[in-house]
């Protein structure tokens, strides 16, 4: 077959190939087991996919008679369309709707790109008309009697905005849909498609349902959205195409006195699946209704917030930033939304930068120092003075990521932490127990970010800017107003999704009330104070001040404000550089100034020290030391509190501690060795209220306690009527012309929770040593 010459080439093509063989054996035996095990491995995974599919838990509706899905997860193409008829509830035995089947899941496992892709589209798309979906459940037919005021009111609203100018965009009527009677795949596994002629529009779900501690619909209903939520094969958060949703629950409160007690339980559960299942849409916050006292005005005011929402979507095409909420349906009423959490500490040491330590450009017209202290009362801004707080500085820098919104150059505002909480309905700040300001009604703001102190307690320190002098460009007070209260309301808006935020005090929250001038810095530092101050009464809010009795011509300068406070850290002259660190050199002789004009004012202001207790700096030993201060100002009341942790490097260096933090014994047993020594005086003054929480105490002035009661509150509006009445005829008024009655939960030996708010424990803290225990070390100082 082969000549000799191919049988040689042969056999030397075999050799050659032998030798190759033994030398690379070892690596190609290697490649070949390991492509066959992978093979193997391949062949297992997709073998044990088949139980574990098997082991999603079987569906509530399995036994339902109707298995026909109309969508799979990743095609959503509505039957019905069109808005549906209410049929009435047909009863059935074990409150299971009769038409709906189990969930049929088509088709390829979404993938949770889905989501993401959704969302691109959605940014392609931009919203041009809402859609609101009205869905109901009702044995008794009262929610559906409200579910179809709800269509009445946002039919006219659409029919409102029915104007051919803007029908490109805006409301359409709403549908409305019983929930015994839908196929919940059709709307609560995918959103339904928008209409082809109209690719911009965009669905709310408006879900309005009562509560039964029995089984019904709503227990087939909330175990849907958990299995959808919960189904590994559908994404996560399946209908967040939605513009957004929000809840509305009936329940009674006769029966079912508080949440904890089962009021609006099931409306409550559904706003947490549905956060988890829109990605979060909540667009308004869960709206709660007694069906014995205030239903019809609260579902009238949730109805309003709606509509206002809608607008805002239609005119800036989406829900805005938000605040997170983990929507998660167990966890979500255990989030803190803290900003004041120390998260940010750690950060503080690299933007720790006070002003006056930035060099300012020698090239620059360097800013012409007013000594603000002696300033007249006309400050005109110099032309080539500084920013205060520019936008590049570090300073800027670190307060916004603290959460402040800068108000032009030297003006900040930022909701507190208690603010937050009472829009949760978990209590207020300790002004509500002694003066009944309630938190979420009220804006924390300065129009002077700079201050002449350094407290070595300030948890702000190191990023807010000192200087004894007013150097920089002043704003204009109208400026400073509409700014403060713009970055007010656009952080209360972004509170509205977040889980436990209720309806009606989210509404309430849309009308500032107070203003607490004590966010940081020093707002009699700015030199048109009072013109602000009017625009805040104009407007009926209440002003609170708090200065830190470094500039007395500024003091006296001072027009009314509701209630005027001085801080106070130390009762002798050599403390205050250890805790206040002052930058005047005359501190101490401003501070007795100050004393002198806070007497002067006591009976045309309600005059207040707050005295910020820090054990080992200015605790021991001072009882004598402060009710010499008490006696020479002799202000209307004392406010006596525990400093509060922040942990800056700026308190470590100073050597503070949370061994420095008192317990609240510590702070009773020092109000009461003061209020011995003030009685010991004949000087008239009496333990009033408590707020345990914040470690606080209030001792008052005698002149508060009318026929044996305390009257520490504040009638505002009586306030307001006093004041315009002053300004137009000259008539003047005093403290106790607009004096309220102290509740009884506020006084002392009471601890000053208001039973209306819901109480809430962290994790792991002891219920039972609430009152009397150390407060809760984190860096947020009840203003
Ligand atoms: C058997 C029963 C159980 C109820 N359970 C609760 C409950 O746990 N929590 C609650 O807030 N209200 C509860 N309610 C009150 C209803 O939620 C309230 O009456 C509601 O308006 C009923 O709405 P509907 O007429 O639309 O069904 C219950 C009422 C009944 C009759
Ligand atoms: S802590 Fe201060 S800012 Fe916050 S609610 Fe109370 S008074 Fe207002």
């Amino acid at each position: 077959m082969f000549d000799p010459i191919q049988r040689k080439s042969l056999l030397i093509i075999s050799i050659a190939l032998v030798a190759v063989w033994h030398t690379y054996r070892l690596p190609l035996l290697g490649l070949v087991a390991v492509v066959l095990v992978l093979h193997a491995y391949r062949q297992l995974q997709s073998k044990s996919k088949t139980p574990a599919s098997a082991s999603v838990p079987p569906s509530p509706r399995a036994l339902s008679p109707s298995p026909d899905a109309k969508f799979s997860a990743t095609e959503s193409e509505p039957s019905t369309w069109a808005t549906k008829e209410i049929k009435k509830p047909v009863p059935s035995v074990n409150g299971n709707p009769p038409t709906v089947g189990p969930k049929r899941v088509q088709g390829k496992k979404p993938a949770k790109t889905i989501g993401k892709r959704r969302e691109s589209e959605e940014k392609i798309q931009p919203i041009t008309h809402i859609q609101p979906i009205i869905f109901f459940a009702s044995l008794t037919t009262t929610t559906e009697r409200y579910a179809n005021v709800l269509l009445e009111d946002l039919r006219a609203a659409a029919q409102d905005q029915a104007d051919p100018e803007t029908r490109a965009s805006g409301l359409l009527p709403p549908q409305i849909h019983d929930i015994s009677y839908i196929d919940f795949d059709d709307f609560f596994l995918s959103v339904p498609k928008p209409p082809s002629t109209s690719p911009g529009t965009r669905y709310v779900y408006c879900i309005l349902v009562p509560t039964y501690n029995i089984d019904t619909v709503l227990n087939t209903f909330l175990g849907h959205l958990d299995e959808t939520h919960n189904d590994f094969r559908i994404d996560t958060a399946p209908l967040s195409q939605l513009a957004g949703y929000s809840v509305f629950g009936f329940g009674d409160k006769e029966e079912w006195p508080t949440e904890e007690e089962g009021f609006c339980t099931q409306a409550k559960d559904i706003d947490r699946w549905m956060a988890k299942l829109t990605g979060r849409k909540r667009v308004y916050p869960l709206g709660l209704g007694d069906v014995k006292s205030d239903a019809a005005s609260a579902l009238k005011e949730w109805t309003k917030g709606l509509q206002d929402i809608f607008s805002d979507i239609l005119k800036t095409g989406g829900l805005g930033e938000g605040v997170e909420g983990s929507g998660d349906a167990v966890e979500s009423d255990e989030e803190d939304f803290d900003e004041n959490e120390p998260k940010f500490q750690k950060d503080k040491a690299q933007t720790m930068v006070d002003l006056e330590d930035i060099k300012v450009n020698s090239n620059s017209a360097a800013p012409v120092p007013v000594d603000f202290t002696t300033v007249g009362k006309s400050v005109v801004s110099e032309p080539t003075a500084k920013e205060m707080v520019p936008k590049t500085s570090p300073t800027y820098a670190a307060l916004t990521k603290q959460g402040y919104t800068i108000v032009g150059s030297h003006s900040g505002v930022k909701i507190c932490r208690w603010t937050k909480s009472a829009l949760r309905g978990r209590g207020s700040c300790y002004k509500f127990s002694f003066y009944g300001i309630r938190s979420h009604l009220c804006m924390e703001a300065t129009p002077s970010l700079s201050c002449s102190n350094k407290c070595i307690f300030c948890w702000r320190h190191g990023t807010n800017p000192v200087g004894t002098t007013w150097r920089w460009k002043v704003d204009s007070p109208e400026m400073i107003f509409n700014g403060v209260k713009e970055g007010h309301y656009k952080k209360i808006k972004l509170m509205r999704a977040v889980p436990g935020v209720r309806a009606e005090r989210f509404a309430e929250a849309m009308r500032i009330r107070h203003c607490a001038l004590s966010l940081v810095g020093e707002p009699i530092f700015y030199p048109h104070i009072n013109r602000f101050l009017d625009m805040l009464h104009a407007e009926h809010i209440s002003s609170f001040l708090v200065c830190n009795a470094q500039h007395p011509d500024q003091l006296e300068a001072l027009k009314r404000v509701t209630q005027l406070y001085v801080s106070i850290d130390a009762s002798d002259r050599e403390s205050p550089r250890k805790i206040d660190r002052p930058l005047h050199r005359d501190f101490w002789e401003r501070f007795q100034r100050c004393l002198d004009i806070l007497r002067e004012k006591r009976h045309v202001q309600r005059t207040v020290f707050r005295l910020t207790l820090v054990k080992g700096f200015n605790v021991d030993d001072a009882v004598i030391g402060y009710a010499n201060l008490v006696e020479k100002a002799l202000p209307c009341f004392v406010e006596i509190k525990g400093v509060t942790y922040c942990g800056t490097s700026t308190s470590a260096g100073a050597g503070l501690t949370m061994q420095n933090v008192p317990f609240y014994e510590e702070i009773t047993s020092f109000v009461v060795a003061l209020n011995a020594e003030l009685e010991r005086r004949g000087l008239g003054y009496g333990i009033a209220a408590e707020h345990a929480h914040s470690c606080c105490v209030l001792l008052a002035s005698d002149r508060f306690h009318v026929n044996g009661k305390w009257h520490t509150r504040i009638d505002y509006e009586r306030f307001f009527e006093l004041l315009e009445r002053e300004e137009a005829d000259g008539t003047s008024f005093t403290p106790e012309d607009y004096m309220r009655e102290t509740e009884e939960w506020a006084l002392w030996g009471r601890g000053g929770f208001d039973p209306n708010d819901e109480r809430v424990y962290r994790k792991g803290r002891n219920k039972g040593k609430t009152i009397g225990a150390a407060p809760e070390p984190t860096a947020s100082p009840a203003s």
